[in-house]
């Protein structure tokens, strides 16, 4: 019988009830402005800072170095160009790697059109950075290290604590996309030794369009946004607050739930990888079998188009992604397979698939049939197929 089976967690959690029942007096009875003086403008007051205050718990921070933003987007915009901007007259050097999110790699873009010089780690076959390719690297001018805490198409963890004692020992600023991170696996900024650290509350099941910064306190940089004093002067608007409430509701049942969803879920994600590696023939694993997230599947289907895979799937309710959200509607391969050294024809065929809450292991059981009997008929039909066979046989 057809099943939905969402298995697009990273791109998107759903909202969790009780995070909808805390937002919901802020949408309506509770209206005040919060930097408004009077009771109506109070009562939001307090809310907003309850929820910075469990956001900072949360990742081992103080609540005066969370600065609520509009998402993971802004808040990497904010701790890349708000550096850069800040320390220009120190330096115009950034080092990032070549398999950042967009979020990150964009920003760095821009900056390198005004003059700054961005330099692009590799990655191993696994998609982690080398702590030496980072040393190797730095220069006199650099101000800043961004490198993401777990990689969003293919899962991996990187070694933000090595990494960031090298920026330590240079005194160079070093900030954390953790945005698929925060809310799933430990996240602590000390622990870490991180100096910004961006977090977005749809990926752990809060609303969309609300994030937050982790900015050490004493790091130098400038706003992107300006106009009132809200965010202590470091992000001007009034605040989205039920977006905050939300948030601050959403991270607290996460790491209440947090030691119990990653046993479950790397059950879950190791049974799913064997089944699929004992069922069908020529799949490639994506990202480490070790340091990866818990929820985290990629695969290459040798012979297969990605997007002809997700679109049976869908048809037969099981919803993924090829690669990360942002590419699925262009054809060039991911950036972070081609990082990885996947050939051109194998990342062509990946499809991610990521677990969340409300993933059963009946839901993966489906979705193997499913998988299986798809993969054997655009096989058959595939453009490939000789080649294949010719494979097969030798
Ligand atoms: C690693 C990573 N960074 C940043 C973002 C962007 O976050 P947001 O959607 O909150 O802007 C995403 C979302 O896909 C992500 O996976």
């Amino acid at each position: 019988m057809k099943r939905e089976v969402y298995l697009d967690y990273a791109a998107t959690t759903p909202l969790r009830k009780e995070v909808y029942e805390a937002m919901k007096p802020f949408l309506k009875e509770k209206f005040g402005n919060p930097s408004s003086i009077h009771h109506f403008g109070r009562e939001t007051r307090t809310a907003i800072e309850e929820a910075r205050e469990k956001i900072a718990k949360a990742i081992g921070a103080k609540s005066d170095e969370i600065i609520f933003t509009s998402g993971g987007t802004e808040s990497n915009n904010m701790a890349i160009k708000g550096v850069a901007f800040a320390l220009s007259t120190k330096g115009k050097h950034i080092i990032t790697s070549k398999v950042e999110h967009h979020a990150v790699l964009e920003p760095c873009h821009f900056l390198e059109k005004l003059g700054f010089e961005i330099t692009y780690l590799p990655v191993d076959r696994e998609g982690f950075v080398d702590p030496d390719d980072l040393k190797k690297a730095l220069r006199k001018d650099t101000i800043l290290i961004s490198i993401m805490h777990a990689n969003n198409e293919i899962g991996t963890i990187e070694p933000i604590q090595e990494l960031s004692k090298i920026a330590k020992e240079y005194d160079i600023y070093f900030h954390t996309d953790a945005v698929q991170t925060v809310g799933h696996i430990p996240v602590n900024v000390d622990e870490l030794g991180v100096d910004l650290l961006s977090i977005s509350a749809h990926k752990f099941y809060g609303p969309k369009g609300v994030g937050a910064l982790y900015i050490r306190k004493g790091t130098k940089i400038h706003p992107l946004i300006h106009g009132g004093s809200q965010e202590n002067n470091k992000r001007a608007g009034t605040e989205n607050v039920a977006g905050i409430i939300g948030m601050g509701k959403a991270i607290e049942l996460a790491i209440l739930e947090m030691d119990k969803e990653i046993e479950r879920l790397t059950e879950l994600r190791d049974y799913f990888i064997r089944e699929v590696e004992k069922r069908i023939s020529d799949v490639y694993l994506n990202g480490p079998r070790s340091n990866r997230l818990p929820n985290n599947i990629n695969f290459s289907f040798a012979y297969v188009e990605g997007e002809s895979i997700l679109l049976h799937l869908d048809l037969e309710g099981v919803e993924v992604s090829t690669g990360s959200a942002c590419s699925s509607s262009s054809l060039e391969p991911s950036h972070v397979l081609s990082a990885i050294n996947v050939p051109i024809e194998l990342a062509h065929g990946s499809i991610r698939f990521t677990l969340g809450l409300y993933t059963t292991k009946e839901d993966l059981n489906y979705t193997l049939d499913v998988l299986e009997r798809i993969i054997e008929k655009l096989r058959t039909i595939s453009p490939y197929k000789q080649e294949w066979k010719i494979n097969k046989k030798s």
